[in-house]
């Protein structure tokens, strides 16, 4: 039987089975929660000239002490058309330009106004050109705003917005298949025979997957008859096709060679996870598959190990894997076992505590607990306090 390899060399192998896919340029909204496809440069210089940032009067600081005689007004989008000469003042707002001849704002509330004159009402402007936000002081024409590959977040659409672009390049949405093998299973909700239980890796796999640029295909339940789950995977249209169940070494596990019959090859199967260990990855046509056990918590585990960043590898991410952040252990922890463990944890006093019981058929422990303390395998017995990985749960 095949050796287990370990979960990064896992992860390298399931990228290296597909590139990422065609670029495409997309409205900005519609940009949201992907990857960049190429670098995205500014268009124009952000403020594209000095703009007051603050309200006040524009002036001369060699003018200072003032008084200064009042000229006009510069509010934003309607800037002030005469350049302020020597002992000038034009009353400003915020994000209003600042007018030629100007260098400085002095604040309202250190200003008295009679009339046109104005009169300095307290310290003044510290230097020349206070409250004045410099021409480029956020960005110039021709700067890089987002690498390739960096996650398109609400504040880079904002910067892409300001720096004259309506579309972003992005990969175009992956085409995903999720289908759950079992005869014991029912779609939720049904009237159960004895023996079934209710299919919930499906709905679970759909919402992990909701917020990744995605369209979803759900082939439902597929029975365990290698013919039909042959005729099933063949029949597949997509990037990418993930099942659950029938993984591993029962009578009953026929994914692995349904899916060769179906033109599928293989690259590994059995990974040192826990739980997860008999899932496995390969390639049909142009399709990559992921075949993850059924095990609910197995399932979830390697989902957010291996489906989510191959997802994220495949829109373009530079960095796809889910990032790890450090914790304190709550308890102390026998040594780890020959798989990297994942253990269903909660957040307390600002503590990391497992849950006692880590069955990986156990739902309700995962639905629980906010993060997954990873354990890496061999990990020698830990002491609360420890300071130990955690990965976190939506
Ligand atoms: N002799 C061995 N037996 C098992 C091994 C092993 O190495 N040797 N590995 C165990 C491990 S680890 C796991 S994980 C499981 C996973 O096996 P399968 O992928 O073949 O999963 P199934 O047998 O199909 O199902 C397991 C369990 O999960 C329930 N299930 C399956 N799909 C769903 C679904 N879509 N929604 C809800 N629940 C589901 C299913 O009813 C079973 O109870 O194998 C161990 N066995
Ligand atoms: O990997 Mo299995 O998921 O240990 O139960």
């Amino acid at each position: 039987m095949a050796e287990m390899i370990s979960v990064a060399e896992a992860q390298a192998r399931l990228f290296a089975l597909a590139a990422p896919v065609a670029a495409t340029q997309v409205p900005l909204q519609a940009a949201a929660g992907r990857w960049a496809a190429e670098a995205v440069a500014a268009l124009r210089t952000q403020p594209d000239r000095p703009l007051s940032a603050m309200d006040g009067y524009a002036i001369r600081f060699d003018d200072l002490p003032g008084p200064w005689r009042l000229v006009g007004e510069s509010a934003a989008g309607r800037p002030l058309a005469r350049v302020v000469q020597p002992g000038e003042a034009a009353r400003i707002f915020t994000g209003a330009a600042l007018p030629d001849g100007a260098d400085s704002v002095l604040i309202q509330e250190e200003a008295q106004r009679d009339g046109d004159t104005v009169m300095l009402d307290g310290e003044g402007p510290p230097h020349a050109r206070a409250h004045v936000r410099a021409a480029g002081l956020d960005f110039h024409a021709g700067d890089t705003l987002i690498a390739p590959g960096a996650r398109i977040t609400p504040t880079r659409i904002a910067l892409a917005a300001v720096a004259g672009h309506s579309t972003l390049p992005v990969r175009r949405r992956l085409r995903v298949a999720i289908a759950a093998t079992g005869d014991e299973l029912c779609a939720p909700g049904e009237t159960l025979a004895p023996g079934q239980v209710p299919e919930s890796n499906g709905a679970m796999l759909a919402a992990m997957l909701a917020p990744l640029p995605v369209e979803l295909t759900d082939l439902g339940i597929l029975p365990d008859r290698r013919d039909s789950l042959t005729a099933a995977f063949a029949a597949v249209d997509a990037d990418l096709l993930v099942t659950t169940g029938g993984a591993s070494v029962g009578d009953h596990d026929l994914v692995r060679p349904a899916l060769e019959a179906a033109g599928a090859a293989i690259d590994f199967w059995r990974v040192a996870v826990r739980p997860g260990k008999p899932m496995m990855a390969g390639r049909m046509r142009d399709t990559v598959v992921i075949g993850l056990p059924g095990n609910p918590v197995s399932a979830h585990v390697t989902a957010l190990l291996f489906v989510c960043p191959m997802i994220a590898h495949l829109a373009g991410a530079a960095d796809p894997l889910t990032a790890t952040r450090r914790a304190t252990l709550g308890h102390d922890l026998p040594a780890g076992g020959a798989r990297t463990d994942h253990l269903r944890a909660v957040h307390r006093d600002g503590r990391v505590h497992a849950a006692a019981r880590q069955d990986s058929s156990m739902l309700r422990t995962l639905a629980e607990s906010d993060c997954l303390i990873v354990r890496p395998a061999h990990a020698p017995p830990a002491k609360a306090g420890d300071s130990v990985q955690i990965l976190d749960l939506g």
